[in-house]
């Protein structure tokens, strides 16, 4: 047994619905361990400024459904300079932190590994982010209900696609990753699927896009075509590949961006029992004096991988192209 007296939370990088659920399974797990907790407010900047509360069972209470953060995020461009780092270990050190357990994305735990360096404590990760773009876990918390959102939103677009005849570049969130693209885009039935995964070469690719949906288009007497798009995976902008669509088949094309609008709402069941599943996990994991690690799932079991593994997705994003062009119809 470790000699674990008190454990820090905190959540960093963009906010990801089911993030409160893992602060409650975290708290309430800890708390059964008679462990004291506190969260630091803000991300790594609540760190570094020592900006905390302690955490109790009414605390987080209520939470489980909420989107947010109760210990609000942000990204902290401090910790990216060493002094930054060192005044984050310090902090720990002056609020007598045992343990800290991280929510956030990859780049999230790139500033755990750099604590690490400076601090003696157990740090254990969470991967919390809409992106799904962490290598060592199936999904992340807020991945799923990311995706419910986009598709809500997708299917009230092929209304009223269907209604004007008009074609439709739907973009979604996903950072540098295609997999929120490929997801919502095959559950809504996308006539196509933009994402950096599934472009070689972006002329070719845009080139042979345009001629299969200009023929689709003739063949259709009252067409829609909705193309899901993930962002930053053009040279060019959805407004402006909607421009040359239009110009190309003949056809009134419009672009919708998504945005911030997938990052919110409540959590869908998938994101909260994740959540639960990865927040008593990363107490258990403390409680037998692991660190260094991020807790995750594969195959229904909890899975552990070093914080420097987490970033390397090139074998399991090839998983998911591998799959979407099986189930494309
Ligand atoms: N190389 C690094 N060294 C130290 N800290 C880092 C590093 N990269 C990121 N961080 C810290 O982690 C914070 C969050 O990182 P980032 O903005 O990449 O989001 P993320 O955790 O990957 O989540 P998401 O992708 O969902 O927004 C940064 O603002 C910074 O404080
Ligand atoms: O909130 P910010 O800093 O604009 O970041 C937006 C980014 O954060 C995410 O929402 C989560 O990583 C990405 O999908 C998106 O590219």
């Amino acid at each position: 047994m470790s000699k674990l007296k008190r454990v820090a939370i905190l959540t960093s990088g963009g906010d990801a619905p089911g993030m409160n659920a893992a602060i409650r399974a975290l708290t309430l797990h800890a708390l059964s361990h008679e462990y004291q907790v506190v969260g630091f407010y803000g991300g790594y900047n609540g760190l570094i400024d020592e900006d905390y509360t302690e955490l109790s069972a009414a605390n987080v209470g209520d939470i489980i459904h909420r989107g947010g953060t109760i210990l609000k995020s942000a990204r902290c461009p401090q910790m990216l300079s060493e002094a930054g780092i060192l005044q984050a270990a310090n902090s720990l050190r002056k609020c007598h932190i045992d343990a800290l357990v991280v929510i956030g994305g990859d780049g999230s735990f790139k500033g755990a590994q750099a604590l690490q360096e400076h601090w003696q404590g157990q740090l254990i990760g969470i991967p919390g982010t809409i992106d799904n773009d962490i290598n060592g876990t199936e999904a992340t918390i807020g991945f799923h209900t990311a995706i419910d959102t986009a598709l809500d939103c997708i299917d009230k677009i092929r209304d009223t696609a269907q209604a004007f005849e008009r074609t439709f570049v739907v973009e979604v969130m996903g950072r540098d990753c295609g997999i929120l693209a490929m997801e919502a885009g095959l559950a809504s039935g996308a006539e196509q699927i933009i994402c950096k995964e599934l472009i070689e070469d972006e002329q070719a690719f845009l080139d042979e896009l345009k001629e299969e949906m200009a023929q689709s288009l003739r063949q259709d007497k009252h067409p829609s075509y909705v193309l899901v798009m993930a962002e930053h995976s053009l040279s060019i902008s959805a407004q402006q590949l909607a421009d040359q669509l239009s110009e190309y088949t003949g056809v009134d094309s419009r672009s919708a961006i998504l945005g911030y609008v997938q990052r919110g709402g409540a959590p869908v069941a998938g994101d909260r029992i994740l959540a639960t599943q990865l927040g008593v996990a990363a107490i258990e994991q403390l409680a037998m004096g692991t660190g260094g690690v991020m807790v995750g799932i594969k195959n229904n079991a909890i899975t552990t991988i070093p914080f420097a593994d987490t970033a390397n997705t090139q074998t399991r994003n090839k998983d998911f192209v591998a799959r979407l062009k099986q189930y494309r119809l």
